[in-house]
């Protein structure tokens, strides 16, 4: 029998999967199913947490029953997550009280403006890190505990649990025994004090969040119970956690300061590893934490932009101007040039570093002869523009790095977007062989709290590169392209931002 393998749960936007690695990284076994998106109103975001659920159950049983059949024995598991995304449910039957509000989700826009102009956005980036922002779980959390009938009662009252969707599914895979976090999911939520590693007395008496709601903070590697042995015929440890951008920036290797790695998926995030400093932007970048092994806390820079990846299924599903998203790289390679066509992906407002909920979406510089492929083309290069945008906040807030990006999610397979995001950024660009790093940084973890891994360092080192790509364009021309996105993204402003 082959040992030492683990299951990594990877919980993200638009899909579910599970992944079977052994510890030098290598892929066994994949499941995935696809997660429905619900938009009851413009701006808001919802998912199932039963469907969400059943996928988790449906993946992991598909990729045991293979391993099984093949012989190889499954040590534990690692879960890793889309961050932010919150979930309330009932204690005693389990059964989650609301849809979970997705991090897309803006309906909180008023409320964190409402609170922003009393004065508050201070008092939460020094604690947590973060900005006033719907992105985060506190305002969704507060919108369901004031929106479900008898929810705050019943919340003070220690009957109801909220978590992110890591934490929700450690609840349903323990059987209900165990509700806790990882610190780099609690550094999500707006709750959190990043720098004390607790809940923030002061922001949960401001958004009265009662105590009794809040799971426990745990390390990334730790102990986070054993599965109920009726769901997979055996109890299995889980013994690693970490949000989705701080699971790829571990998959990536990027251990250590100064390190940094974007990931192309639904959205964009950029982590810049700081070490042990907690490294406070003066550019609106978060601060947030990297992980924490063994009680030591690395901190990293976050610039995190909401469409990305999305932006491509948008030219694809709404306006069908590619057949399949691989489609777009040809299209967009056949022009000499962008042709002046400028697109902005407002779709759900802007992230970093504009942090603009109300902005909407626009496409700029439109003439008789623009076609599907400059409109494709604006579309695939506004993801490289906002990623210039994040590195130069970077760049001013930290001196010293690497200044190399390590790239990675479903983007990252585009040659002609890495070649424009060198071209861009005047950086190089490295894609890694191993491309699933989210997964990866979520088995790296377990492995190292189960006993497979001395450490991450020892995980880093199998990190190999498979793809790197340099700037190839002169500096006028890369000038005059970030002027010319600079002047569109400007016009999106809204007028509250
Ligand atoms: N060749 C490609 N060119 C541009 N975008 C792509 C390409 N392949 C996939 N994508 C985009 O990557 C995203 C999927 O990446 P993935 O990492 O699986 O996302 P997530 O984890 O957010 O669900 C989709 O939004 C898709 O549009
Ligand atoms: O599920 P992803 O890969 O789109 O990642 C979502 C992020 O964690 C949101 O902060």
């Amino acid at each position: 029998m082959s040992a030492g393998h683990i299951l990594a749960i990877d919980q993200g936007t638009t899909s579910t999967r599970a992944m079977l690695f052994s510890v030098t990284g290598h892929c066994d076994i994949v499941a995935q199913q696809e997660l429905q998106q619900h938009y009851p109103a413009d701006g808001w975001v919802e998912h199932d947490p039963e469907e969400i659920w059943q996928a988790v159950v449906n993946v992991c049983r598909q990729v045991l029953a293979q391993a099984a059949q093949k012989g190889i024995q499954v040590t534990g598991i690692g879960i890793t997550n889309q961050r932010e995304t919150t979930v309330v449910w009932d204690r005693t039957t389990s059964e989650p009280v609301y849809h979970a509000i997705v991090w897309q989700d803006r309906r909180t826009a008023d409320f964190c403006h409402d609170l922003r102009r009393a004065g508050h956005e201070e008092q939460v980036t020094r604690a947590t890190g973060l900005l006033l922002d719907p992105y985060f779980s506190a305002t969704k959390l507060r919108w369901i505990l004031d929106q479900v009938p008898g929810a705050q009662a019943r919340a003070e009252a220690g009957e109801l649990a909220f978590g992110t969707i890591d934490s929700f599914l450690l609840w349903r895979l323990t059987g209900g025994r165990v509700h806790a976090t990882d610190v780099t999911n609690a550094s999500r939520t707006m709750l959190y004090n990043i720098h004390q590693l607790q809940w923030d007395a002061a922001l949960l008496a401001l958004l009265q969040i009662p105590v009794a709601v809040l799971p426990q903070v745990k390390d990334c590697a730790d102990d986070f119970g054993t599965t109920d042995p009726e769901l997979f015929g055996t109890a299995l440890r889980i013994g690693g956690v970490a949000g989705d951008q701080q699971a790829a920036a571990i998959g990536q290797g990027c251990i250590d300061a100064g390190m940094i790695k974007s990931t192309y998926g639904t959205g964009c995030f950029m982590l810049l590893n700081t070490g042990k400093e907690a490294c406070s932007s003066q550019h609106r970048l978060l601060t947030t934490i990297a992980y924490r092994i063994n009680g030591d806390t690395r901190y990293a820079l976050e610039g995190s932009i909401f469409v990305a990846g999305a932006a491509i299924q948008w030219l694809r599903d709404e306006l069908k101007l590619i057949r399949k998203t691989k489609d777009i790289e040809e299209l967009v390679a056949a022009l000499p040039s962008n042709r002046g066509v400028y697109m902005v992906p407002a779709f759900t407002g802007l992230g970093a570093p504009h942090w603009d909920p109300h902005a909407r979406g626009a496409i700029f510089g439109l003439t008789r002869d623009t076609g599907i492929a400059e409109i494709a083309r604006a579309t695939l290069e506004s993801v490289g523009y906002q990623t210039v945008d994040l590195m130069t906040a970077m760049k001013k807030d930290v001196a010293t790095g690497s200044w190399t990006l390590r790239v990675d999610g479903g983007m990252a397979a585009n040659d002609w977007f890495l070649q424009f995001l060198a071209d861009l950024l005047d950086m190089p660009v490295e894609r890694p062989d191993n491309t699933e790093t989210t997964a990866l940084g979520a088995a790296w973890l377990a492995a190292v709290q189960l006993g497979l891994l001395p450490s991450l360092s020892a995980a880093a080192k199998n990190w190999r590169c498979a793809a790197r790509f340099s700037s190839e364009i002169k500096e006028n021309d890369r000038t005059e392209l970030l002027r010319g996105w600079q002047a569109a993204v400007s016009r999106v402003a809204s007028e509250r931002a």
